[in-house]
């Protein structure tokens, strides 16, 4: 079967890890074309052999495209996706933007457009991510497949047809990974507070959340039992975890952080 004809909007962050993610899984870059006006963006996705143009109306008008993937920020989504529209009825709009609603969306492009709203995370730039994807009532199956396949290429894909839980979703995986991030360069900084040489603190910290990340995924077990194999008895996790739990009370900390990512999100909704 011909691969699918794409458009990618926003060749960023994040449209750079989908375009290499579906390169990787062998679509062809001559089905591939990327929109973005930005450098050294436009050169980098060039130089990946795909065909790269600064605006909408310099697309090729001989392939029309099966799905258009919208991977701008979410403050210049309307502006950016609304020279797309004429699209609508035959492509499917894939939405990688925090807090833009499906309801925006089909303001846009009218209600009978096929949308899928997800949310990735910056691990899918090394095929290890997590994707929640939302239709819409109009997406197909056909749709819904290859959509799939495009997300695939960047990890796991989860489906919820409770689009209310989107920005619930943004706020743990989307921005989860920073959370992740914040965790090792705190747990750098402390090691060299505490006298380790700057590199071996360092890679203690890396080593420590990549290996307990691991473990989590590979083993299937709760991270609560995880947790309770570090810690014996009145030993050293123990202290740090009394610290963790009581001054700087890490459990509320999170909630709360997660809560105004949440909000945040919602007020992203446009
Ligand atoms: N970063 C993350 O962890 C995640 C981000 N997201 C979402 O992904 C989206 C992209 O984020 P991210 O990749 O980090 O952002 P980036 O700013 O890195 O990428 C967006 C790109 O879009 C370009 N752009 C701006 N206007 C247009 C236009 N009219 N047409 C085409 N391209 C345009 C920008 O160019 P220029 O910079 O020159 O303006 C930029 O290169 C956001 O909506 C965000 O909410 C989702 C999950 C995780
Ligand atoms: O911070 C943001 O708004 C984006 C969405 C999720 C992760 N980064």
């Amino acid at each position: 079967m011909a691969d699918p004809n794409l458009v990618l909007v926003g060749c960023g962050n994040m449209g750079v890890a989908l375009l290499r993610g579906w390169l990787h899984r062998g679509i062809a870059a001559d089905a591939i074309q990327v929109v973005e006006p930005g450098e050294p963006q436009a050169t980098r996705a060039r130089d990946l052999g795909v065909r790269v143009v600064e605006s909408a109306d310099a697309l090729d008008p001989g392939r029309a495209p099966d799905a258009i993937v919208l991977a701008v920020k979410p403050q210049v989504m309307e502006a950016a996706a609304s020279a797309y529209a004429g699209h609508a009825g035959r492509a499917v709009f894939l939405s990688i933007a925090a807090g833009r609603t499906i309801a925006s969306f089909e303001k846009l492009f009218g209600a009978a457009a096929a949308i899928v709203r997800t949310m990735p995370n910056t691990p899918g730039a090394i095929g290890r991510g997590i994707t929640v994807a939302c239709p819409n009532a109009a997406v197909t199956d056909a749709h819904r497949i290859l959509c799939d396949g495009l997300l695939q290429a960047m990890g796991e894909v989860a489906w919820l047809e409770d689009e209310a839980l989107m920005d619930a979703v943004t706020a743990v995986s989307g921005s989860g990974p920073a959370y992740v991030f914040l965790l090792a360069e705190s747990m750098r900084d402390a090691g060299i507070a505490a006298g380790l040489p700057e590199d071996l603190a360092d890679r203690l910290a890396r080593h420590t959340v990549a290996g307990a990340g691991a473990l989590i995924l590979e083993s299937g077990e709760d991270p609560a039992r995880l947790r309770e194999q570090v810690t014996s008895p009145g030993g050293t996790t123990a202290a740090a975890l009394e610290v963790l739990r009581s001054e700087g009370a890490m459990p509320d900390l999170l909630r709360d952080a997660i809560a105004a990512s949440a909000r945040r999100s919602r007020e992203l909704a446009g």
